[in-house]
């Protein structure tokens, strides 16, 4: 029996639910989103803590304390997954987190028994790289390389083999969270060390209220033009709020 520790809406219940893709190069699309429990990482910032910063964990998070992990994440069998995301009708997956990619396994076994009709797309922040298995079912990355604002050692939120790896990934799309104007150099330096290219390169405004990613979207609106990679908004906080599901 193969399993997948999810994040909660509320305890007991998984947070697998249908959406609009609210970020990056997908933005718009209909799609049902399945939220895995559990990072590698530690952003300050972070909108998801309840994936990872559970009672005991020793990193610091801006605003809030930490989580109860038995009620906020779960373990639920692959068959119970496929069949909650086939409840939906929709084709499109993206699967998120958390770092998905730490639960490869199971989720190629999840594939494999959804079968060949679905648009799989993983949000991930790019330290962990595809195993052959996994990489088979995935159609879309959706990348997310942490800068220093997030807190993170630099030998930490920056693999560099798996980051060359994925710079050469025709599938891959890099979605930098940026928090000021000065993050466009660290980008300029990762762009140029690993050689990829600004059309694939999408900036997107750190923030979990409308008035701060409208109040962001000012100067990085400009910036984006002005550098040649693509703006990103976050719609789903337009639309629905920082609210867990939607
Ligand atoms: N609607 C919607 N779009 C999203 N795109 C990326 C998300 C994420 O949390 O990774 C997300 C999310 O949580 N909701
Ligand atoms: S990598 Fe993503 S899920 Fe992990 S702590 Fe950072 S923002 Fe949160
Ligand atoms: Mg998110």
């Amino acid at each position: 029996m193969t399993s997948l520790r999810l994040a909660t809406v509320h305890p007991g219940e998984p947070e697998i639910f249908h959406s609009l893709q609210g970020e990056g190069i997908s933005l718009g699309r209909p799609s049902v989103f399945v939220r895995l429990s559990g990072c590698n990482l530690a952003c300050l910032w972070c909108d998801t803590p309840y994936t990872w910063y559970f009672t005991g964990h020793n990193a610091r998070h801006r605003g809030c304390e930490t989580f109860v992990r038995r009620e906020n994440s779960l373990t639920l069998d692959i068959a119970e997954v496929a069949r909650r995301i086939a409840e939906f009708g929709c084709r499109h997956i993206v699967f998120t987190g958390g770092e998905p990619l730490l639960q490869q396994p199971a989720l190629a076994a999840l594939c494999a028994l959804l079968g060949p009709d679905y648009h799989i797309e993983i949000e991930s922040n790019g330290t962990v790289a595809l195993t052959a298995a996994f990489d088979a079912h995935v159609d879309q990355l959706n990348l997310s390389p942490k800068l220093a604002h997030s807190g993170n050692a630099a030998d930490l939120r920056v693999n560099e083999t798996s980051l060359a790896g994925y710079a050469r990934d025709p599938r891959a799309w890099f979605k930098f969270v940026v928090a000021s104007p000065e993050d466009a150099d660290e980008i300029d330096a990762l762009a140029s060390q690993y050689a990829i290219a600004a059309e694939r390169i999408l900036l997107m405004p750190e923030g979990t209220s409308p008035a701060v990613l409208q109040q962001r979207a000012h100067w990085l609106a400009p910036l984006c033009l002005d550098r040649g990679w693509r703006f990103t908004d976050r719609l789903h906080i337009h639309l629905y709020g920082d609210t867990r599901g939607t």
